[in-house]
């Protein structure tokens, strides 16, 4: 983490349902940064929900939305934590925008723990119909899409708590 300190983020990637957006906010209120999700960047830019800029204009479209607002985030200033969504890091300079301007922290889970998670939600428009193919499917399609970043994080034994409290320790003791 060393070298990155003070004038990086904290970027968290990783599949849906590994845990970014609530290790997001856990950590920002841990370290005493501002927590930004993407997700909801993109929905407040847009004024609409992310499964409505799915429907409405496809997927190019909210891929363009969420390089845009990616940019904007990462030029701040301020030291943030960034959760981004998990489909982010499929452009190939989202991902080097990423690595310069952050630390760059991959959350993982195995695939059961995954669909357990994310089931359920109806906010995730790759995931309608038969969310458990979705998942396998696209977590085969986006195999190394997350081993591009610094740090990675293995979350399917852990609470989110846990994983904030491991990522913010590593970051306290640096000093
Ligand atoms: N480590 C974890 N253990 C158990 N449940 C988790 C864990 N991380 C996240 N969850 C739950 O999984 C769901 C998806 O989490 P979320 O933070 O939205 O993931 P992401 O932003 O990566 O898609 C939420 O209901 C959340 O409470
Ligand atoms: O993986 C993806 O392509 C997506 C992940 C979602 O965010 P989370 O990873 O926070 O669920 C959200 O950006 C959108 O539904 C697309
Ligand atoms: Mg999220």
């Amino acid at each position: 983490m060393n070298e990155k300190k003070r004038k990086a983020h904290i970027v968290l990637v990783g599949f849906m349902g590994t845990g970014k957006s609530t290790v997001c906010q856990l950590l920002a209120k841990r370290l005493g940064y501002d927590a930004v999700d993407m997700d909801a960047e993109i929905e407040r830019r847009e004024g609409r929900r992310i499964k409505d800029i799915f429907a409405e204009e496809g997927e190019a479209a909210f891929r363009k939305a969420e390089t845009e607002a990616l940019f904007e985030i990462l030029a701040r200033p301020d030291v943030q934590i960034v959760a981004t969504g998990g489909g982010a890091v499929l452009a190939e300079h989202n991902c080097e925008a990423m690595l310069k301007d952050g630390y760059v922290i991959a959350l993982t889970a195995d695939a059961a723990h995954i669909i357990a998670r994310v089931a359920n939600d109806t906010a995730r428009p790759l995931l309608q119909g038969n969310a458990a193919a979705a998942v396998n499917r696209l977590l085969h399609e986006r195999k190394r899409a997350y081993d591009f970043a610094h740090l990675t994080i293995d979350t399917t034994d852990l609470t989110p708590q846990q994983v904030a409290d491991r990522i913010g320790e590593g970051w306290l003791q640096l000093g």
